[in-house]
């Protein structure tokens, strides 16, 4: 299934026709070079161009009251004076002529792109929309926006198509209060958002943007607000938010659509969020949302108002609605002191809701805040009159190319075992590659000769990902490993699930790091590459396992950043199907997709849904929502407090940073 695409010119034609500095950055140029960079890269043309539609009284409605939309309905008829006058009942928004017609559209685009997932005819897609929506509310405009387009979305798949959980993220660099307004008691729909926040100082300084506000009645704990008290934040800072608050809680949710208020004026250069996150952390937030649901994923344009960044990371989140390999992110620095602060409040303000974060710390004590510095660096300034900051133009290197290897997954299986249809769908050659169809009797050398020449063909980049089964899996991972290490950059994580014997020569100086998911407690070794994670219940309890992937597997992972993954499955591993199928899928956010699966021979049956999601398909939601056990959380929490004087990723608390 592919990817959609919702674009239509008519929504450019509305703009600025007076003087006010707090709007003039919401151009139709947003739109423009959005879309001509999609057709630029050769992205547009592998969409399924969807067209757009006016969205109707009745649907506009389900978030509108009347009153407003009635208001609206008048302003196509206004003179100029007119238009200032009706503007100023509202905050930061500006009308035209034409933007009521435009506001339809946008609101209709939404609901197509729903249409278009929820039957199945595109996988997911993207909206690129103006005026953006995640601002306006019941009777108000505000924020750019007129109709609150992914609000009017959520109401609208609920109401046709009976989705009971809807997951709506916003990554917008705003607070989208009126998303917030909408649901906050409505368990049906969590809303995620982080923004700047500064403090209750930044637009639109409301008190309930902060971590506090968790929802109302019913609601509660589904709403997610984390504020940013201070400029700057990186991608490290936003992975830790997905990893150690998103993804747990919103597995635990367990959606059956994602919406996504995508605004990239969280991205760097943009001169309302002055954040410093490169237009690539977006490939990464897209493809961590991409296994929730089934991989039904909504994408709606909100904010983005640096047109350079903007542009590369409509890019980058289209080329991962794709399916194309993600970019490395280089040097992750771990998050700073602020965001864990943030981190840390949030998580403790949602612990009475979520099982997964029921062992969160408590909140920070007040003194160490960064508000008290924050604030007492307000008072010094407008002491000594501290001159204007300087507004340097800030400067990234352009996002590197992704390109896709010819073959994206090839498979080393016995004679016994049919190649997966997946495979062969990726081109004739692959029948006369010599890894795949083989003849002759294959012993155990032969097999494992065959597995090296595909990790040769994946440093090649000849081959994305790849599948083998082999009679000895550890003997397997050893060769491999063996055959790498020579060349210094390699570095290899290597994921072993179930039980049984890692050779520790294995983890020798740091080229490879390797993560244990296991039932036996190993005798400690506490070496900073050998992490064994000790599950009461093993891989077979989905809520732990999972728990240890988010708290631990993703956060090392992008900190180790490795140019291969290895996904070994230990015999008799007990893991289940959909949880093997997530951790396969989320472990491609590394090595730009460089995955290899080793599997013993007898597990055959897991060589079809183990391919399929190599081959960049979703894997199956994981039902089951029941909370993970008290040891196996222990031991996670454990294990991060100790690992992370190392992996500055793992880290939840400002207190530890010294
Ligand atoms: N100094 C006032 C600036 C107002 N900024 C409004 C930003 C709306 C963003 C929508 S994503
Ligand atoms: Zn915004």
């Amino acid at each position: 299934m592919g990817t959609a695409l919702i674009y239509d010119e008519e929504m450019t034609k509305y703009k600025l026709l007076w003087v006010d500095p707090a709007c003039k950055i919401e151009t139709p140029e947003r739109l423009t070079v959005s879309y001509e960079a999609l057709v630029r890269n050769a992205l547009a043309e592998r969409c399924i161009s969807v067209p757009v539609r006016e969205a109707t009284n009745s649907e506009i409605l389900l978030v509108h009251s009347e009153e407003y939309l009635e208001a609206v309905k008048k302003t196509p008829y206004m003179t100029l004076e007119d238009l200032k006058e009706f503007t100023l009942q509202y905050g930061d928004v500006y009308f035209h002529p034409n933007i009521y017609h435009c506001a339809k559209l946008a609101a209709g685009s939404a609901l197509q792109l729903v249409d278009c997932v929820m039957t199945e005819r595109v996988r997911n897609g993207m909206a690129l929309v103006r005026p953006p929506g995640h601002h306006s509310q019941h009777s108000a405009a505000n924020g750019f926006c007129v109709f609150n387009n992914v609000a009017i979305a959520t109401r609208y798949a609920k109401q046709k198509y009976g989705v009971k959980r809807v997951l709506i993220v916003d990554w917008d660099i705003h607070h989208g209060q009126g998303v917030q307004y909408c649901f906050e008691d409505d368990p049906s729909v969590l809303y995620f958002s982080w923004h700047r926040y500064e403090h209750q100082t930044f637009w639109p300084q409301l008190r309930e943007s902060d971590y506090d506000s968790v929802g109302k009645e019913k609601g509660a704990g589904f709403n997610i607000n984390v504020p940013w008290n201070q400029v700057g934040m990186e991608s490290s800072d936003y992975l830790s938010v997905f990893c150690h608050v998103l993804l747990p809680v919103a597995y635990e949710f367990c959606p059956d659509l994602v919406l996504v208020c995508a605004g990239f004026d969280s991205a760097i250069g943009d001169p309302e969020g002055k954040m410093c996150a490169t237009p690539e952390i977006f490939a990464h937030l897209t493809h961590l949302l991409m296994n929730l649901a089934g991989g039904k994923l909504c994408v709606v344009l909100e904010g983005g108002y640096n047109l350079t960044s903007l542009a590369q990371s409509v890019c980058q989140t289209v080329q991962t609605l794709l399916g194309d390999p993600l970019p490395r992110l280089a040097n992750l620095s771990g998050p700073c002191r602020s965001a864990l602060e943030s981190l840390q409040c949030v998580r403790s303000a949602h612990r009475q809701y979520w099982s997964c974060l029921k062992h969160a710390a408590s909140l920070p004590p007040a003194d160490i805040s960064t508000k008290r510095i924050k604030l007492a660096e307000e008072e010094a300034k407008t002491e000594v009159g501290e001159e204007e900051k300087s507004t340097e133009e800030k400067v990234w290197p352009e996002p590197p190319k992704r390109f896709s290897p010819p073959v994206r997954c090839a498979s080393v299986l016995p004679d016994d075992v049919t190649r997966p249809d997946g495979c062969k769908r990726l081109g004739a050659d692959q029948d006369v590659n010599p890894l795949t169809a083989s003849k002759l009797k294959d012993d155990d050398c032969d097999t494992l000769s065959r597995v090296i020449t595909l990790v040769e063909k994946m440093e090649q980049n000849e081959i994305c990902s790849g599948l083998a089964l082999v009679c000895d899996v550890t003997v397997a991972m050893t060769q491999v490993v063996q055959h790498l290490t020579p060349d210094p950059v390699n570095r290899v994580l290597i994921v072993c699930v179930g039980n049984g014997k890692v050779p520790s020569h294995i983890t020798r100086d740091g080229k490879t790091l390797v993560v244990q998911i296991n039932s036996e407690e190993t005798e400690d070794q506490n070496s900073k590459y050998y992490i064994p994670v000790f599950l009461k219940k093993g891989c077979s309890d989905t809520s732990g396992f999972m728990h240890a992937v988010f708290g631990l597997i993703l956060p090392l992972g992008y900190e180790y950043d490795p140019n291969l993954v290895l996904l070994v499955r230990m015999p008799d591993s007990g893991v289940c199907d959909a949880v093997w199928q997530q951790l396969t899928g989320l472990l491609q956010s590394f090595a730009k997709g460089h995955t290899l699966v080793l599997m013993q021979e007898n597990e055959k049956a897991f060589v079809g849904p183990t391919t399929s999601v190599l081959l960049g398909d979703p894997a199956p939601p994981l039902e089951n929502r029941q909370a993970p056990n008290t040891e196996d959380l222990n031991v996670v929490e454990r294990l991060r407090d100790r690992l992370q004087v190392n992996w500055n990723l793992l880290q939840t608390t400002s207190e530890c940073t010294g």
